[in-house]
């Protein structure tokens, strides 16, 4: 895929550690490998109770010396299918790390006319396709527990983000709750096919408006981890709903990746100290705080040592005494 570049330090020999709490993060998906104005500092591979996350995670740091995670949701040379990324591991490792918010960049099919490919949209809502093949949980029988998922996205974060994005972006080509004055509803499938026809425009008669297949798990993971997480969607296609259209292949996706990799990297530039900014300022990453502590319904006296041993790796000292 053309858009696979190597990051200028990839042959470097980087640092496997990093001593301090790493609190902003970013996800990278398809044709988004790496963070080209970001110099990584260090490149660590983290071992979590649920296996190993999709690819090394490099952080880098801002020109004020803030540090930052970078993750590639279908490993650096895009060997995983939508189906296989390991999201638990994913963000279990980035939790480890400290963070607090995650922005994750998605390629996604358009629902709607006026979402032309190569526009961002900030969605708001998801409507679950996935076949329920995904580990999509930290909780387990012997520990079991229901967060909230009214609202999959953290508003705040997004309401920076479209706030942010407004100034670099074309106002024709930036598409969130303010502009739609509606939800900005993403579909997520399973894949790896896309849809037919038919699934395609039962999903426009939803209020659909654009349709992925990755941010589930990951939204419901990253919630459950008290991670606040926002999805910024690239648009690469129409989908399969227009039928004055060929349906969407790989070769349409692909022709449009490398400009949205270009234009979520010049993104990045005015996002990052934007994150930056809020989360020193303590405006962003703490609104979930304790929500999954809450959320337990399993009786703590009643939690075996091996199931608080992994609630302990998101959590450290979060959770009763070993029975
Ligand atoms: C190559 S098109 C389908 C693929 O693209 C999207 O990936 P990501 O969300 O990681 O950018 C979509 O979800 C599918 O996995
Ligand atoms: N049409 C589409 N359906 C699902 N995922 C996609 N990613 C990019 N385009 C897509």
């Amino acid at each position: 895929m053309s858009a696979h570049r190597t990051e200028k330090t990839e042959t470097a020999q980087l640092p496997h550690s990093f001593s301090e709490p790493v609190t902003l993060a970013i996800i990278g998906g398809t044709g988004l490998y790496h963070m080209a104005s970001l110099e990584p500092v260090a490149r660590l591979t983290v071992s979590t109770p649920w296996g190993f996350p999709s690819s090394p995670i490099t952080i880098s740091r801002t020109s004020t010396g803030f540090p930052i995670a970078f993750l590639a949701r279908h490993g650096l040379h895009h060997d995983l299918l939508p189906t296989d990324v390991p999201s638990q591991a994913n963000i279990a490792a980035l939790k480890s790390l400290g963070v607090k918010v995650i922005v994750a960049f998605s390629a996604v099919g358009s629902l709607q006319e006026h979402v032309s490919p190569r526009d961002f949209v900030i969605p708001n809502q998801i409507i679950d396709r996935t076949k329920g093949i995904r580990p999509s949980t930290f909780f387990e029988s012997g520990f079991v527990g229901h967060v909230g998922f009214g609202e999959p996205f953290d508003k705040k974060l997004g309401e920076l983000i479209y706030n942010t994005c407004k100034d670099t972006i074309a106002p024709q080509k930036l598409h969130s709750p303010a502009t739609e004055k509606k939800d900005t509803l993403l579909i997520c499938m399973e894949g790896p096919a896309f849809s037919t026809r038919a699934e395609s425009q039962l999903y426009r008669s939803w209020g659909g408006t654009v349709i992925n297949m990755s941010c589930i798990p990951e939204s419901k993971l990253a919630k459950e981890a008290e991670i606040s997480y926002q999805m910024i969607c690239m648009a690469t296609d129409y989908d399969a709903w227009n039928v004055n259209e060929e349906p969407v292949t790989v070769e349409t996706v692909v022709s449009n990746l490398k400009a949205n990799g270009e234009n979520a990297n010049k993104l990045a530039t005015t996002l990052i100290p934007a994150l930056e900014k809020a989360l020193v300022a303590g405006e962003i990453g703490n609104d979930l705080k304790d929500t999954s502590k809450s959320s337990i319904s399993t009786n703590p006296n009643a939690v075996t040592r091996q199931l608080l041993e992994k609630m302990h790796f998101l959590f450290p000292g979060n959770w009763p005494a070993y029975k």
